[in-house]
């Protein structure tokens, strides 16, 4: 099923043009990934495929059809969508989870568990699974449960917005084959974001190149744009990765780690005022992240925590500690140590730092 963005525009009320103008094809049966820095529109052009945001102006069609003629709440529990730490339900267990979508559809609950229960199977989960709670799987097992919630939709088109950016990478290297994998056998239209355009280079059939402003720099197969970059945006967007890659083998021991106030869950009341607080569990372990500027009164527990991104161990490859400060809600990467305790926080700028230090470590 095509998606087709003819000349889409979103300024949101405060003024910000979040896309302009943005006309491109998704072709039926692909992954198109929409990739660029921070803020250059890629997750608000995202939902504007099922109407969780309305464009400004210019339409979009799916299927050959403008999606302003469906019902919204139809419309999006027509379309698979996955996101960032799965989003999933905390007080239902996993095989619920999935079975959510098939009940709302119509089916018996019967019928919803069976289907759930093959869905876990499709994306690789253990039966056995099925029974836990979200926060008794790992990063990685949840987003597959994210995954097999958004396919029980049974729609010929997956949103996905950063889906595995909050697991480690040799978790996110796992999932992005699995995907591979079930889209050979599923063959949807998927759309996926990613800021990392590793990812992109690796998922995607064609990459709309986006920059902040929300214009499309460039819209090719991987190929054509990390051969033919069209300008000095997406060359040097492309070139960065190019260093990226060099990251994996430049260890980090020389970034400064910083220290972070912690919180424990757990405790009696805790407030913030202008930082943010890395809570962490009995043994150390950080669990989230309590925003600045918030007061829980009774038991701190993770309902009152922003999940945390991606964890750095010290020690392992530098390009872990800057997927762990671009993933943090904070903007500060945790850095843990072989146990899995938080020992403090790097910012993106220190590790950068350390790689302008090695040009050579991270060129091609
Ligand atoms: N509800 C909103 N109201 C006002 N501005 C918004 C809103 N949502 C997003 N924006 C702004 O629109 C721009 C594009 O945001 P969007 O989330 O689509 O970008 P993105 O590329 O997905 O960024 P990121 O990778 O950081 O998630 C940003 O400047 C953002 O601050």
């Amino acid at each position: 099923m095509a998606i087709e963005f003819q000349g889409v525009t979103k300024k949101y009320p405060d003024g910000t043009v979040a896309v302009d103008d943005l006309s491109l094809t998704v072709e039926d049966g692909t992954i198109t990934v929409f990739v660029g820095p921070s803020g250059c529109g890629k997750t608000t052009s995202l939902r504007m495929i099922n109407r969780m945001v309305e464009p400004t102006s210019g339409t979009v069609l799916l299927d050959g059809k403008d999606i302003r003629e469906s019902d919204p709440a139809l419309l999006r529990r027509g379309i698979g969508y996955v996101i960032q730490h799965a989003g999933l339900f905390p007080h239902r267990t996993v095989l619920d989870n999935v079975a959510t979508v098939p009940l709302l559809s119509g089916g018996n609950k019967a019928q919803a568990r069976a289907r759930a229960n093959e869905l876990l199977e499709t994306v690789g989960l253990p039966a056995g699974l099925g029974k836990r709670y979200p926060a008794q799987l790992s990063g990685g097992q949840q987003q597959r449960v994210g995954v097999a919630r958004a396919l029980a939709a049974d729609s010929p088109v997956l949103l996905m917005d950063e889906p595995f950016s909050a697991v480690d990478p040799v978790v996110r290297e796992e999932l992005q084959d699995e995907l591979l994998r079930l889209q050979s056998q599923l063959g949807k239209t998927i759309v996926f974001v990613t800021h990392d355009i590793d990812e992109a280079v690796r998922l995607g059939d064609r990459i709309a190149v986006l920059r902040v402003g929300g214009k499309l720099a460039q819209y090719g197969t991987p190929s054509e744009v990390l051969r033919q970059p069209v300008d000095d945006f997406v060359s040097s967007f492309v070139g960065r990765d190019r260093g990226y890659r060099g990251l994996s083998f430049l260890a980090a021991d020389e970034v400064r780690v910083d220290e972070i106030p912690l919180v424990r869950v757990g405790d009696d009341a805790a407030s913030s005022d202008t930082e943010w607080l890395l809570a962490v569990n009995a043994e150390g372990k950080p669990r989230g992240w309590l925003a600045p500027k918030s007061t829980v009164d009774g038991v701190l527990s993770e309902e009152h925590l922003l999940p945390g991104g991606s964890l750095y161990q010290q020690g392992t490859p530098v390009r872990g500690a800057l997927d762990a400060a671009l993933s943090s809600p904070a903007s500060k990467g945790v850095v843990v140590d072989d146990q899995g305790r938080a020992i403090g926080v790097v910012t993106a700028r220190q590790v950068l730092d350390v790689i302008e230090k090695h040009p050579q470590g991270v060129g091609e």
